[in-house]
């Protein structure tokens, strides 16, 4: 696992050392506005720094902690949601709050909602190195949606954090503007073309979905750090140098798809920060990839459910000093509790599902019920 990374830090001032157990998510909050057969069914905070923040704050140890570095105009309107009052962005004066139209067909009903179509009506200003805080931090999350995480942030983040986990869509977006007002349409480049590729090698997880899983390069990347393809309703991949596993999904009932794979990096995050070891840890990012798709935005998680969580994991997880995210190395591998970790995080799901009306087609619900998915066997 990457050292924090001070090549080429030798000239230049030594980073304060930080809080044991602090991570720093970079990635802008931004505004959603969910379109089904060309109306608008909803508006919401968005932006994967919103999805990530509400997991953290839900699912960490008590012991951790994080920084959110965010970007947003003077027209942001959810500054007193949660997770914008609990890590307030930095206002840029002269551009607008990035925003997205994310576009759905009238019979979607895709766990992947490969009928997404994404456009960018409006980015704000890039995070540029120099608005990350000079301090060491026990990992990061690069969570850009719209561009804004640039290769020279990502490598100062490599710098400031002893573990980097990433997510895809922040490095391989391109956004192709209409000229007709309606925003830029949102599509994939490859990976190695783009200025990111050479980082890689620093990074300890990047995720991917199955659709953007093609752009990664999979068999190549996975030489260079553990590779992570999420698959919707099936569940997640862990593809790393020498091994690689399945790991089942939770069931529910999707009414929106959106900040599903920002809530399942954020789940995995905090499985490692448990201790966990990564295929473990991946159970924890399915299950907060399924509590997001079964509301709309950014999903409010029950108490009761949350607290079933926390026990199971103080229960269960190694103690935090294990080489896992803030030690000297990963592991990878499931444990021989992993089947029952999934068992009782199942138990735990059914609170939240039992907890929530159920998901229905009312003219404000974003996207069909589905049934609830069944797990297919362990891996
Ligand atoms: N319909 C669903 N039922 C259960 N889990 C889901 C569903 N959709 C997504 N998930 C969970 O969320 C994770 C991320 O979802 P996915 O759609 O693959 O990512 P993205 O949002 O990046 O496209 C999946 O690996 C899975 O664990
Ligand atoms: O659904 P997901 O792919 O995990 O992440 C989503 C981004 O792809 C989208 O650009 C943004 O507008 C949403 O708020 C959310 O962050």
């Amino acid at each position: 696992m990457p050292e924090p990374d001070d090549e080429g830090a030798g000239q230049q001032q030594q980073p304060k050392a930080g809080p044991a157990l602090e991570g720093l998510v970079v990635g802008s909050y931004c505004h959603d506005v969910l379109l089904r057969g060309g109306r608008v069914v909803g508006e919401t905070l968005g932006g994967a720094a919103a999805f990530v923040s509400n997991v953290l704050d839900a699912a960490s140890p008590p012991e951790a902690s994080f920084s959110v570095v965010s970007k947003v105009g003077p027209d942001f309107a959810y500054a007193s949601a949660p997770a914008p009052a609990r890590h307030p962005p930095l206002l840029c004066p002269a551009r607008p709050t990035t925003s997205f139209h994310a576009r759905f067909s009238d019979a979607a009903a895709s766990a992947h909602a490969p009928d997404r179509q994404l456009r960018r009506v409006h980015a704000c200003d890039p995070i540029y190195p120099e608005d990350l805080p000079d301090r060491r931090f026990a990992y990061g999350l690069a969570v850009g949606v719209a561009g804004e995480v640039l290769p020279e942030t990502l490598e100062r983040m490599i710098r400031l954090c002893r573990a980097v986990l990433v997510d895809a869509q922040a490095l391989i977006r391109a956004f192709d503007a209409e000229g007709d007002g309606s925003g830029a349409a949102v599509r994939h480049v490859a990976l190695e073309g783009t200025p990111y590729a050479g980082l890689l090698q620093r990074v300890a997880f990047l995720k991917a979905s199955s659709e953007e899983a093609p752009y990664v390069g999979v068999e190549t990347a996975r030489r260079r750090c553990c590779v992570i393809v999420t698959e919707g309703r099936d569940g997640c991949r862990l593809y790393w140098d020498g091994g690689e596993a399945r790991v089942a999904p939770f069931p529910a009932v999707q009414v929106d798809p959106t900040g599903a794979g920002d809530s399942y990096l954020a789940g995995f995050a905090a499985g490692l920060l448990w201790g966990l070891s990564a295929t473990d840890a991946a159970l924890l990012g399915n299950f907060f990839g399924a509590a997001a798709v079964s509301q709309v935005g950014v999903p409010t998680f029950h108490p009761k459910m949350l607290q079933a969580v926390k026990r199971i994991l103080e229960d269960k997880a190694m103690p935090r000093s294990s080489p896992c995210i803030n030690g000297a190395a990963f592991t990878f591998q499931r444990s021989i509790m992993h089947d029952e970790l999934h068992a009782s995080l199942e138990e735990a799901a059914r609170l939240m599902r039992d907890q929530s009306p159920p998901a229905t087609e009312n003219g404000d619900g974003i996207l069909l019920a589905q049934e609830p998915t069944s797990p297919p066997s362990g891996c």
